[in-house]
């Protein structure tokens, strides 16, 4: 069984246009052992997906709909008060986006550390400060020097690897991260999903890293998932997914990617822009706008994410063979519905 079931999951924020769904009906599972990369565009939905993992959509959002199903934890949408905090970083370690600065600048890493052991009851400090140590070391960090600083005397990207610290610190089984090296070199960056690969690979975790950068991720994920205007298009294995994309967005994702398609000269940049969430579509395929494959249908009916082979699921309405074997008409002018 999956350690996270994620079904019918509708986040909302509240817009001068009134509630709007940053997220809608997304349904995604998170097995152990797996890292799952979710990509896509920005404005896409990624990191909202992300915070109602844990229930931590922020004010003015809600979560409208849906369950996120944690082992061992129950329905985390369900969850309020003590039992949250506990699930967060306990059962499901994180790391946000800016969370880079959300280290206490008044206290040093160590004792941030084990304020939140105590916080997590955990019994063995000792045991906490040495595991973290240990990690950070890993992280090509000095573990020692580091847990004796206060975050001022970090730098960004020390701090990122630090966030990725403490979410691993507590033994979580579930780990959410959320663009982990955005503030990383090159270098350090694949350094970095490394570890977090080894580790993961220890603990047999289940992973899901958010990316916009289908690149880096392809080096260490097993499954892909690609989301577009607050859905979910397509998922299944990462290799089977880079090499057949089934999903025209999937397929001009990877084709403006030049590390995947290993051609430069041929990496070509999508036309047009993701919408957000007052432009997005209302009726029909929210891709539409931008699809080379678009036919009447889409503008209608909303392509249901369905399985269509085994391991495989995707939103379109068009054939996968047509998809796959490139056959579009001409490509819809941009932002003009097709
Ligand atoms: N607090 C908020 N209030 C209103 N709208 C919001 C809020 N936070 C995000 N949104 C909107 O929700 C949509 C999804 O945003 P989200 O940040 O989840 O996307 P993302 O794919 O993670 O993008 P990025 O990679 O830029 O973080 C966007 O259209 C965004 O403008």
């Amino acid at each position: 069984m999956s350690e996270v079931q994620v079904r019918g999951l509708t986040v909302e924020y509240q817009t001068t246009a009134g509630w709007l769904p940053a997220v809608a009906d997304a349904g995604l599972d998170l097995r152990a052992g797996e890292i799952t990369g979710l990509v896509g565009e920005s404005g896409s939905g990624k990191s909202t997906l992300a915070l109602a993992l844990l229930n931590a959509v922020p004010a003015p959002g809600r979560i409208a709909a849906g369950s996120v199903e944690v082992a061992g934890v129950g329905d985390v949408t369900k969850l309020g008060g003590k039992q949250l905090r506990k699930a967060r970083g306990g059962a499901i370690g994180y790391v946000f986006q800016a969370s880079q600065n959300s280290l206490n600048p008044l206290t040093t890493i160590g004792r941030q550390l084990l304020d939140l052991g105590r916080s997590h009851e955990v019994a063995d400090l000792r045991a906490l400060i040495a595991r973290a140590r240990d990690l950070a070391d890993r992280m090509g960090l000095d573990g020692q020097r580091v847990l004796d600083s206060y975050q001022h005397e970090l730098s960004g990207g020390m701090r990122q690897r630090i966030g990725i610290v403490f979410a691993l610190v507590l033994n979580a089984k579930v780990l959410i991260l959320d663009e982990p090296t955005t503030a990383l070199d090159m270098l350090s960056q694949a350094s970095v999903l490394e570890i977090v690969r080894k580790v993961h690979d220890e603990n047999q975790l289940s992973t899901l890293i958010i990316t916009h950068d289908i690149g880096a991720i392809s080096e260490i994920a097993d499954r892909l998932a690609v989301m577009y205007g607050g859905r979910i298009v397509e998922d299944g294995p990462l290799l089977d997914v880079l090499r057949r994309p089934t999903h025209p967005y999937t397929k001009a994702l990877i084709g403006a990617t030049a590390r995947i398609t290993g051609d430069v000269e041929a990496a070509r940049a999508l036309p047009g822009r993701p919408p957000d969430l007052t432009t997005v579509a209302r009726a029909g395929c929210v891709f539409r706008d931008r699809c080379p494959f678009a036919v009447a249908v889409c503008a209608e009916v909303e392509p249901e994410l369905a399985t269509w082979e085994s391991g495989r699921r995707r939103a379109c309405h068009v054939e996968p063979s047509t998809v796959l074997s490139g056959t579009a008409g001409a490509p819809a002018a941009v932002g003009e519905p097709a």
